[in-house]
């Protein structure tokens, strides 16, 4: 563990034993990424693969172009040999249902003749060609391939035969984390900025003044948006003031990014330059958007395809093409597609080698060009958005910013935060360390840690920049956001007084709101609908969990990823059932199913709920951690364990109950067994008491329920 929060001085971390520690780290994580696919792969047929959504099958090259960077981009369609036009509701130029999404890294090779062929990831990634996913659309995937990757005589191509892709681990962004954390290893004593040395507890934060709001600098500032609440402003003060590092907390439904917004736009009136980062695209976008309104000039970097349509406007691509040096950049593009095209059409190898040897000098030539142009645009512009990983392209290589933000800081990886923060001299990160941490593979890998003065620790990917700022220089570093503009004042209470020190405020709005209010349509008043918080209580051993291995052997469904890779885990379908009643009873008194969702721990449990979505078209299933970030009207919690021992497995995680039970607006509906799951911990026992005393308390109708 890092050291105790706030007990005087921060004991300071060895940057080069840190730095050591997460390229540990991170090796073990992408060695269980990769084994994770190299599993499925051997494991299973292709059309077994394309149903888990890992590959797509029966494909063929059917044009080839040059796209950003240079790259070769190819266009893949369905085999029309293997689509007979029309059968099964498929027409022939469609590409069936499938898994893969823009922005992952695949794998495109000659498609195995039968499904007995033993395939080995490593033999198709060395004879096939790597590349990432640029477009998907309804009869054409589109990859752009790594540097070179396409042989003279297109052989690892399919050689104009049948192909198909397969998903790999993400080790692009791999690569980007260990380049930084490699750099932050080599780095000297000398070479330490302030911002590094504090960020590493070699030296405090500079001093903020106490009262911020009475201070004659940050006391007086123009609010744009004058409706933000005290806790946001004295949270836009701090970032202001704060001379390294400001976190600010943002609870479920706080305004975090609401916040951010005004924190941005305080900044570009002081004439600062930003670096803004998010951990996904999503996030980073979802800030574009916010700040598009106000008409400031800002950049988006980050490939078009992975960007929402609504911020392609900002996005660098559009902003180079419009670019009078986009113009003589277009001219080289336009002349690489036509060698391209001739590629296809010419048999002679000697021509093909001509040929490629043009375009190998034309995309350098296109490489320079657009990077010039690219540098002249960044350089020129006050607010530059990216992801994390995205921070650490070429485009930002040399730039210098006043300050970096990163959103979401407590759902990144803490290596994937220093690619923009090595040269950072502040930043500013936001986020919510009692909501669940990035997702990680290899959970039981942890490494040692030391710090300077000798003591070691246990680390793990897990803990983040956030949580580890704030173990180390404790709470004066941050600041909290404490009004909730989502949930009703009895959905707020446990998570409030059990996690956030019993601070949340209920805004006005929302505190009494129930579903019966409901304006945009008519919701009848029934037991359901004027309730924000009932708990269906499970217990007495008559709705026993199974474990996911139980029902596969009597299940002659092919499997899903979902199934694949959560092999162990648990399901219960007398919940299932009562999920299924209780949400009838909320569609009948007139709730909308797509202001309905259900929120469960174990993903074999989806499996069970998945005939919902045909029951109720629009209603959301899904998993606590995939639900993170979203919000409904109503939401229930089918909480699976029951157990005679006692054991709740993964449901014991607080941050993972926090989220479960944060998402709804005007309605949470508990459904689990008390007794099971009162064992699990103290926080679980807390709970159920709580909902014992405040929730509407109901227990099942074992004569009502269909099995
Ligand atoms: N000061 C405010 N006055 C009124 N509404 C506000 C205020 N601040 C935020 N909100 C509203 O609260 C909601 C949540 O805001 P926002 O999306 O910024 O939250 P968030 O904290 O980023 O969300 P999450 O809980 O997912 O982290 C939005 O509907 C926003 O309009």
């Amino acid at each position: 563990m890092a050291p105790k929060p706030g007990n005087g001085e921060p004991s300071p971390v060895d940057i080069p034993t840190f730095a050591q520690t997460q390229l540990d780290l991170l090796a073990a994580e992408l060695a269980a990424e990769i084994a994770e696919t190299s599993t499925l792969v051997s494991a299973h047929s292709p059309s077994a693969l394309q149903r888990a959504g890992v590959a797509l099958t029966n494909l063929v090259v059917s044009a080839q172009r040059t796209g950003l960077g240079g790259k070769t981009v190819v266009e893949l369609g369905p085999d029309s040999a293997t689509t007979t036009g029309g059968a099964g509701g498929l027409s022939s130029d469609e590409l069936p249902e499938h898994g893969i999404r823009t922005g992952d890294i695949v794998v495109v090779s000659e498609q195995p003749a039968g499904s007995a062929k033993k395939r080995e990831v490593r033999e198709m990634e060395k004879r096939g060609a790597k590349g990432v996913v640029v477009k998907v659309g309804r009869g054409v995937i589109s990859v752009a391939l790594d540097e070179e990757q396409e042989k003279e005589d297109g052989s690892n191509l399919g050689g104009g035969g049948r192909v198909w892709i397969v998903k790999l681990a993400d080790d692009v962004t791999y690569k980007r984390m260990n380049g930084t954390m490699e750099k932050l290893k080599k780095m000297s004593d000398s070479e330490y900025s302030v911002f590094i040395r504090v960020l590493f507890g070699q030296g405090s934060p500079s001093p903020v003044p106490k009262d911020l709001g009475s201070d004659p600098e940050w006391g007086k500032i123009e609010w744009v948006d004058p409706s933000l609440n005290e806790s946001q402003k004295d949270a836009i003060r701090f970032a202001l003031a704060s001379r390294e590092i400001a976190l600010i907390h943002g609870p479920p439904g706080t305004g975090k990014t609401h916040t951010l917004i005004e924190l941005i736009l305080q900044m570009i009136k002081r004439g600062l330059r930003i670096l803004v980062c998010g951990p996904s695209n999503i996030s980073v976008d979802n800030i574009v958007e916010r700040l598009a309104p106000h008409k400031v000039p800002i950049i988006r970097l980050g490939h078009p395809a992975r960007l929402l349509p609504s911020v392609l406007n900002h996005s660098l691509d559009v902003l180079t093409r419009a670019s009078e040096a986009g113009a003589i950049v277009k001219d080289v593009r336009a002349e690489m597609d036509a060698k391209q095209a001739s590629i296809r059409k010419t048999k002679s190898g000697k021509e093909r080698r001509v040929i490629y040897a043009d375009l190998k000098e034309l995309r350098k030539e296109y490489r320079e060009r657009e990077r010039k142009c690219v540098s002249n645009l960044v350089a020129g512009s006050k607010v530059v958005l990216a992801t994390l990983h995205g921070a650490g392209g070429f485009q930002l290589r040399n730039q210098e910013f006043d300050v970096v933000i990163i959103d979401e800081a407590s759902q990144a990886l803490e290596a994937q935060c220093w690619v923009p923060l090595l040269s950072a001299k502040k930043a500013v990160c936001a986020g919510d360390h009692l909501q669940l941490p990035p997702t990680i593979k290899s959970l039981n890998s942890k490494s040692k840690t030391k710090s300077k003065d000798g003591k070691s620790g246990d680390a793990t990917l897990e803990t983040t920049l956030f949580d580890r700022l704030l173990a180390l220089h404790g709470p004066s570093i941050k600041r909290m956001l404490t009004t909730q503009y989502r949930m009703h004042e009895k959905i707020m209470r446990f998570p409030s007084d059990e996690l956030y020190e019993g601070k949340l405020i209920a805004a006005e709005a929302v505190k009494e709101r129930l579903l019966k209010d409901i304006k945009d349509y008519e919701v009848q008043d029934t037991d359901e609908t004027s309730e924000p918080l009932i708990f269906i209580d499970t217990q007495g051993g008559y709705f026993p969990e199974r474990e996911e291995d139980d029902q596969k052997q009597d299940s002659a469904k092919a499997p899903t990823k979902k199934s694949i890779l959560h092999a162990d885990s648990k399901s219960n379908e007398m919940e299932a059932a009562l999920v299924k009643q209780h949400v009838q009873k909320l569609v009948d008194a007139g709730v909308r199913p797509e202001d309905i969702a259900v929120v469960t721990p174990y993903n074999a449990q989806l499996v069970i709920l998945a005939p919902l979505k045909e029951l109720f078209p629009g209603i959301e299933l899904g998993s606590v951690d995939g639900f993170q970030g979203r919000e409904k009207e109503a939401v229930i919690v089918t909480l699976v364990r029951s157990n005679s021992e006692g054991e709740v497995g993964f449901l014991g995680e607080k941050r993972r109950l926090n989220v479960a039970m944060t998402r709804p607006k005007r309605s949470l509906t508990v459904i689990g067994d008390s007794e099971t799951v009162k064992r699990g911990s103290k926080f679980l026992s807390r709970w159920m008491t709580f909902l014992e005393d405040n929730a509407d308390l109901r227990y099942p109708d074992l004569a009502s329920l269909e099995r």
